[in-house]
Parts: C-alpha cells; sequence; structure tokens
C-alpha cells in the first residue's frame, strides 16, 4: 500500500495553457499527469479541485485499475472531454508512481518494449507550396522519416495548420476566439496540387500525411482520398468529423488512401464501430484525452484485432507529460504505428524537464524511473494562466463550420 497523502493542480502557461495534476504519497514518491484541454482549461481543473481530488486522499496510488473504475462509473455521468481528461491525469501520475516504486521506465511495467524507438512525424507547413516543401525538407534533413505537409490555400486568408512561427504552431490564440473563412470548393482544388508537388520534390522515401481538421462531408471526403492515391500518402487524417462512425464507410468505398481519426475521441465507444468495421487505418486517440494509459490500451488492445495501428495525437496543447506517456505506452503495444511530435517552447521545455529525446525520426522515452518528466513548481508558478481559445470558422456566407 501506498497511501495518496496529497494531490493538487498546477496550471501554468509558458508559451501556452497547460492543466498538470501532482500526486503525493506517503512513500514520499509523487507522480504526474496531464490534464490540459485545449480552450477549456478551467472546466477540468475544476473537475479535479472540487470532485476528484476529495476522493484520492487517502486511497492506495497502486491500485490503478480499481481508480480508473471508481472514478469512471463512480461519478454515473459518463464519458466526455472533461471528465476523461481528468481521469487520464489521475492514470498517469498513478503509472508514474508505480514505475518509480518498481525503479522501472514506465514501458517496463506495461511489458517491455517492442521497439528501439517511435517513429514520430513533424510538420510542415508554409502559405505556399513553395514554402510548405521547403520546410518539409528541413525536416527531412534533420532526420525526420514522416512529415505533415499543410499549405496555404489561394483565395483563404487563413487555415488550419499554417502557422506563424514554423516550428511552434498554436491555433489557440486569442482572448476571444478568432473567426476563420473556408472554401471546401478552394481546398480541394489546392490539396491535390501540394502533394503532387511534395512527390516530385521529395520523392518517395518520406511518408507524407495531411489533415483535414473535419471540414469535409464524406462525399467530398471521398473525392479528395481518390484525388490523393496517386501520391501514396502514409495517411489522411479527420477527413470528417466522426460523432456519426459510418460516415467513413462512404470515403472506404471510393479509396485506398490509408485514413486516420480520433483525437478528439474520449473512449472506446467512438471509435468501436470504426475500428470493428476496418473503416479507419489508424487511431488517434490519446493518452490525455482518452482516460488514461489503462483505458488507451484497451482501445489498442481491440484496434490490434482488426489491423488497425495507433498513431496517438501529438500536438503542443498534450504537455510533455503526455509525451511521454504516449511513448513509453507506444515502445510496449504490438501495433503501433506513428506518433505526432510538436515540439514544444524551450519555456514549456524548462517547466517540464524530460527524459525522452529525439533521433534519426525516433523519439524514445528514456530510461528513467516512471514517466521520465516532472514538473518545475517555482518555474510554473512564473507563468500565469492566460485565456485563449481554439478559432472558429465560418464558410463564405457566414455559416459556422467546423473548425
Ligand atoms: O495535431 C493535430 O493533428 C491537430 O489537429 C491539432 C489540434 O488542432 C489541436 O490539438 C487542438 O487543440
Ligand atoms: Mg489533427
Amino acid at each position: 500500500m501506498s497511501k495518496i497523502t496529497a494531490a493538487r493542480v498546477i496550471i501554468t502557461c509558458p508559451g501556452r495553457n497547460f492543466v498538470t495534476l501532482k500526486i503525493e504519497t506517503d512513500s514520499g514518491l509523487h507522480g504526474v499527469g496531464d490534464a490540459t484541454l485545449n480552450g477549456r482549461e478551467l472546466a477540468v481543473a475544476s473537475y479535479l479541485n472540487d470532485h476528484v481530488i476529495p476522493c484520492l486522499i487517502g486511497r492506495d496510488a497502486h491500485k490503478i485499475e480499481d481508480t480508473w473504475q471508481y472514478l469512471y462509473r463512480g461519478a454515473y455521468w459518463r464519458r466526455g472531454p472533461v471528465t476523461m481528461s481528468a481521469i487520464a491525469a489521475v492514470d498517469m501520475a498513478l503509472w508514474d508512481i508505480k514505475a518509480k516504486a518498481a525503479g522501472l521506465p514506465l514501458y517496463q511495467l506495461l511489458g517491455g518494449a517492442c521497439r528501439e524507438g517511435c517513429m514520430v512525424y513533424g510538420h510542415a507547413n508554409g502559405v505556399t507550396i513553395e514554402d510548405t516543401l521547403a520546410e518539409a525538407q528541413r525536416y527531412i534533413d534533420r532526420g525526420y522519416r514522416a512529415v505533415r505537409l499543410q499549405s496555404g490555400v489561394p483565395g483563404l486568408a487563413s487555415t488550419y495548420g499554417v502557422s506563424k512561427d514554423k516550428d511552434f504552431y498554436e491555433p489557440a490564440d486569442a482572448d476571444l476566439p478568432t473567426e476563420n473563412l473556408w472554401s471546401t470548393e478552394k481546398y480541394l482544388r489546392s490539396a491535390p496540387e501540394l502533394f503532387a508537388a511534395a512527390r516530385e520534390q521529395l520523392g518517395w522515401d518520406v511518408h507524407l500525411l495531411h489533415d483535414v481538421h473535419h471540414r469535409l462531408t464524406p462525399i467530398e471526403a471521398a473525392r479528395l482520398a481518390k484525388d490523393l492515391e496517386p501520391y501514396r500518402l502514409f495517411w489522411l487524417e479527420d477527413a470528417v468529423p466522426a460523432e456519426n462512425q459510418a460516415n467513413f464507410r462512404l470515403i472506404r468505398q471510393h479509396s485506398t488512401t490509408p485514413l486516420a481519426v480520433g483525437e478528439v475521441f474520449n473512449t472506446i465507444w467512438d471509435c468501436k464501430q470504426l475500428i470493428e468495421e476496418q473503416l479507419v487505418d489508424y487511431i488517434r486517440a490519446t493518452v490525455l484525452h482518452a482516460g488514461g494509459i489503462t483505458h488507451l490500451k484497451r482501445i489498442a488492445n481491440l484496434a490490434e484485432l482488426y489491423k488497425v495501428r495507433t498513431g496517438c495525437h501529438g500536438a503542443t496543447d498534450l504537455s510533455p507529460v503526455t509525451m511521454a506517456a504516449a511513448l513509453h505506452f507506444g515502445l510496449s503495444i504490438p501495433n503501433f504505428g506513428i506518433q505526432e511530435y510538436m515540439r514544444h517552447t524551450a519555456d514549456t521545455d524548462a517547466v517540464f524537464p524530460h527524459q525522452y529525446q529525439f533521433a534519426d525520426g525516433y523519439l524514445h522515452p528514456g530510461d528513467a524511473p516512471g514517466l521520465g518528466v516532472d514538473i518545475d513548481e517555482p518555474l510554473a508558478e512564473q507563468f500565469p494562466y492566460q485565456r485563449a481559445y481554439l478559432p472558429v470558422n465560418r464558410l463564405e456566407d457566414g455559416s459556422m463550420h467546423d473548425w
């Protein structure tokens, strides 16, 4: 028994907001978990402070599954990003404590390494195709084996994935949501041109990925997937919103372009049909938003039966705590596919000292006991919370659209 004696939520903004849960035990060991929900951070902080932490004090930190069930079933109100991010933070922190108590890096407790490292993809973007491909080459030169390409759409002032700062993409940028304008027609014309130019200039030895960011209807997505087929993408991501999982059938009927989805999923129930009907190839649910390692393991195990591989979300709004957890997880499961990797700013890296390292296109979580990541609390205090929202999207006629 290792009794939980204290738990607290730390909110910090070293360039962007992060919510971190720190759990302390009577053995002197502590663990950390990420509870960041971009643009809705304080809702998870309150869920933890007001409703979860009082139930944790005095519990046995080693009873991870029991605590998961207690928080999930015990709340009566199930699922949803706030609940599942809060449960995930507790779960990560408890796995961190257990691995530290064992004196082992977490991946050893999850079954041991299945590979030498986790292949990652970086984000190349630019306003023009030329800029985007120059960026992609920069990633390739740094050793990346996989690169996501997002380019500006001629005729649109801005679009998802194209940033001002080349290394750090942060879409949550304003005190109130920024309004963007979207045209599906313009986008569907320009996206295939980007990938045609990419294959011509970058060749075929690099994996190329693309994120549609939930903006198309199923038949539009089918057309895009078909148009992109000659360029052999590693995946086409979030081609349509996935509340209706059956939407993916239509895309599948028309194209062999591999499909990825799931960064906004919270539970196995969001992807059960997608996996069982083999409607996608990669599942992007994360440790953070899908209930922690305990729950993501269930999703990955189900996916393995259907040859669906993981491709966990790893944008900058997932803190280094999530990145560390994702790498231990990815190293240990048989059906790992790829890990998204957007580098954090120097301030974020300083607030969250971590062991994971990039080499030759792979990330390795390191061999320190636990997750191999911590939070520097005095430094975190120097970066107070700043409200920030993700943008919203409208069509050219003013209708609200998915961002
Ligand atoms: O990284 C991706 O694939 C994304 O789509 C990033 C999301 O827009 C971001 O994480 C939202 O908070
Ligand atoms: Mg995405």
